[in-house]
């Protein structure tokens, strides 16, 4: 059983041990105490359909479209997301806490991008049981997901591979890691595998804010885990030729590990 911790942004230095277990383990923890109101959610929506037209900045961050692999799935993005609301803040302040859980005490967060996107199934009786979104981890570093409060169907891996389905907590962020983050860590944080399931018919829709990860520069782990003891794992690579990558061609399985030194 996948244990999601709940992690309390009021309650630090006190929960940084159970913060760096969360992304050392499981890859994913809800975050409560974040100072959002309750109306986020319909505010959010409600930027990002007005945004929709948005195309591509990078690959795979405007508009996608129902696919062959996701056929009740589309998603509406937008680039470099500091609004509404100053997410990004709150996304910064959450991954240098994780850094500092780690003992990097200054962390390049502030100047990394994010992408803001909303993602819409279309559920109905004939598609239960089916797939809504692949199994994936995502390229960022992290998301903040704000779950559809009403039709479920995320579900996470767990340590023994099993999907586990994730319950919607009113008023919470879940916050997973992903692909940027095995790799600035030099393999200590775990990017989480997922997937959305189609569990019931009705219209579904989740918020997804993405930390991506450096604009201007190679991803590299920090050089305080790199040392004889932990070499490193990982190539150089740019977040843009990361998301080309990911883009081309079905996705196999874990494409992070075309990169291993
Ligand atoms: O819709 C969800 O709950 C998850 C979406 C997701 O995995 C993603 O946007 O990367
Ligand atoms: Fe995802």
């Amino acid at each position: 059983m996948a244990e999601i911790r709940t992690i309390d942004l009021t309650n630090f230095p006190s929960e940084e041990a159970n913060l760096r277990e969360a992304c050392q383990t499981l890859g994913c923890f809800r975050l409560v105490g974040h100072g959002f109101p309750d109306s986020l959610p319909a505010e959010m929506k409600a930027a990002c359909i007005i945004k929709r037209l948005n195309s591509d900045v990078i690959p795979g961050s405007g508009y996608l479209s129902p696919s062959p692999t996701n056929p009740l799935y589309e998603a509406f993005g937008l680039y470099d997301a500091s609004s509404p609301l100053d997410l990004h803040a709150l996304v910064v302040d959450i991954a240098s806490k994780i850094g500092k859980s780690l003992g990097v005490p200054s962390c390049p967060f502030e100047q990394w991008p994010c992408q803001f996107r909303l993602n819409k199934y279309s559920f109905t009786e004939e598609t239960i049981g089916s797939s809504g979104v692949q199994i994936h981890s995502d390229s960022s570093f992290l998301t903040v997901l704000q779950e559809d409060d009403s039709v479920p169907g995320l579900e996470i891996m767990d340590s023994s591979g099993s999907f586990v389905p994730v319950h919607p907590v009113p008023g919470s962020f879940l916050i997973n890691l992903g692909d940027i983050a095995k790799v600035w860590s030099n393999g200590r944080l775990h990017n989480l595998k997922h997937r959305v399931q189609c569990k019931e018919a009705g219209e579904r829709i989740s918020i997804a804010l993405f930390l991506l990860g450096p604009k201007d520069s190679p991803v590299e782990p920090a050089p305080e885990f790199v040392d004889s003891d932990h070499p490193r794992l990982y190539r150089s690579f740019t977040v843009e030729s990361y998301r080309q990558l990911l883009l081309s061609g079905p996705y196999t399985g874990d494409k992070l590990s075309l990169l291993l030194m």
